[in-house]
């Protein structure tokens, strides 16, 4: 039995799969528009991809646009993800620096789930994942593969040592380069939500390949998907109409 999780009253880990939809503003102005228009359309969540934000290095410029964010959005749960470079991001900034804005984020009570890298030290996702806790925020911790994608084997020992590190929800992006990688997205999803998982978990196959993956997880086990407003946060991501017309069709016929 897959536990929920519930965020500001919307539960992931029930139903249809859950869309949320990323911002990605350089600006403060930026970021209001955005806010204002993804608080017009049909989704559930809002990713705010802040290694997109180019004050992302003073932690009071965060803060500041966190709050006029959360103003905008109002009850709409929110994603804080600074996406890495070496993970498909836009920056890369210190390991010390990375931890101290997701804490610092966290600790505002502005945002509602923290996503942190599994590739980090243990001891500082460990503590990380307390502080954040301890906010009743809580943590996604993820892995992204924009080159290729790994075994079956791989994929589902990366979900468990997310799961095992205290993650709430563990989660997996991987590219594919041929239909079978599709397919083994899908294969490890599946196994790792039969055999594995004790909470909601969030898988991905990117590219135009791995459309597939965005609009089945009801079927495979993957909780919540990203769909695209203006501009998509990474390759394979489809309109967030027609990404609920999709989902909304499997899951009546399920
Ligand atoms: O990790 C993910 C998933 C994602 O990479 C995707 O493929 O939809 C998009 C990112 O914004 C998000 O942080």
């Amino acid at each position: 039995m897959i536990k929920t999780i519930t965020v500001r009253g919307m539960t992931i880990g029930e139903g249809a799969p859950k869309i949320c939809v990323p911002m990605v503003g350089a600006t403060l102005s930026e970021l209001k528009d955005e806010a204002a228009y993804l608080k017009s359309l049909d989704l559930d969540l809002v990713e705010w991809r802040i290694d997109f934000f180019e004050q992302v290095e003073v932690i009071g410029k965060v803060k500041e646009a966190a709050a006029e964010i959360r103003a905008i959005l109002v009850d709409i749960p929110l994603i804080f993800t600074f996406r890495s470079a070496k993970e498909g991001g836009e920056k890369e900034i210190s390991s010390e620096y990375y931890i101290e804005l997701n804490k610092s984020a966290a600790q505002t009570g502005l945002v509602d789930i923290i996503d942190v890298e599994l590739f980090n030290d243990e001891q500082d996702i460990k503590r990380l994942i307390e502080a954040a806790h301890g906010h009743g925020v809580f943590v996604i911790l993820s892995n992204h593969d924009f080159e290729k994608t790994p075994s079956k084997d791989e994929i589902i020992a990366r979900l468990r040592k997310a799961q095992e590190l205290g993650g709430d929800l563990p989660k997996m992006a991987v590219m594919p380069t041929s239909t079978a990688d599709v397919l083994t997205l899908l294969d490890a999803t599946n196994v790792m939500n039969e055999q594995y998982a004790d909470r909601p978990i969030i898988t991905m196959s990117m590219g135009g390949k791995g459309i597939i993956s965005r609009l089945a997880g009801e079927l495979f086990g993957s909780a919540l998907t990203f769909g695209a407003a203006k501009q998509a946060s990474a390759p394979g991501q489809i309109d967030v109409k027609e990404l609920r017309r999709s989902i909304n069709l499997l899951h009546s016929n399920l």
